[in-house]
């Protein structure tokens, strides 16, 4: 699975994600397309991705009953993205259902894409998992039993911030994947998320995958941001 930074394109529509990617002349990206932009573009916004050759994570973080997921993966196979995502609070049942569906809904002969479980959210601090969540346990901990949990039934990888991915390679192995969000570069405004990280502790923290929104997408030249978190992130 290639390495590069993930691009999230939270944008309203196709118009201004389109605006977006023109500034990156013709350069083969990894972008994530989230709710916003799915759900007012849909499938043919991911199709069009694919004919400029960029790589594509679909993050609609699926949390539901076993079947209904078993269903919507089984769809969303057909969609050819690269990487997919469930919310392992879910359950075991439910990413065991994921995988199932993911893999009937891929033709023969193309790749399945990946599936990776959100463990907490970057957005979630340790005090709010503990009084909303009602888990007595460290935050690190919670995520380690998920990733455990998503590892067992076979699932690719986690949604994770990079201060927890030391553990869950431990907990794991090197290979299993570890995206993780809530990246920003030093000094800069963390905004919703809790537990952020630069792009190169990241790297030394054991990430497989960054992924970065605001901080490219918001960026007065969105080029050269991307540019410099892929520096530090150790890409040319
Ligand atoms: O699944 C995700 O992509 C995700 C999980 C998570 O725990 N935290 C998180 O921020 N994300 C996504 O990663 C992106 C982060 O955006 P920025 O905070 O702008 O860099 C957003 O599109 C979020 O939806």
């Amino acid at each position: 699975m290639v390495q590069m930074p993930i691009i999230a394109l939270d944008f309203p529509d196709r118009v201004y994600a389109e605006q977006f990617l023109n500034k990156f002349q013709g350069e083969q990206l990894f972008v994530k397309v989230g709710m916003e932009l799915f759900y007012k573009e849909g499938a043919s916004f991911i199709n069009w991705l694919k004919s400029q050759g960029h790589y594509i994570f679909l993050d609609l973080k699926l949390h539901d009953i076993p079947n209904t997921v078993y269903s919507a993966m089984k769809v969303m196979a057909c969609l050819g993205v690269d990487m997919v995502n469930v919310h392992a609070a879910g359950g075991s049942k439910m990413m065991e259902y994921a995988l199932k569906g993911l893999e009937e809904g891929t033709s023969e002969g193309v790749d399945r894409p990946k599936l990776i479980a959100v463990t907490q959210l970057t957005s979630t601090s340790e005090e709010q998992m503990q009084s909303e969540q009602m888990i007595d346990h460290p935050l690190k901990d919670s995520v380690k039993h998920y990733a455990k949990l998503a590892f067992e039934v076979g699932l690719d990888g986690v949604v994770c911030s990079a201060l927890e991915a030391g553990e869950i390679s431990e907990a794991t192995n090197k290979t299993f994947l570890k995206v993780t969000p809530g990246i920003r570069m030093a000094g800069d405004n963390s905004h919703d998320q809790s537990r952020i990280v630069t792009p190169s502790d990241a790297r030394k923290l054991g990430s497989t995958h960054i992924v970065v929104g605001r901080s490219i997408t918001q960026a007065d030249n969105p080029l050269h941001a991307y540019e410099r978190v892929k520096f530090e992130w150790g890409l040319k």
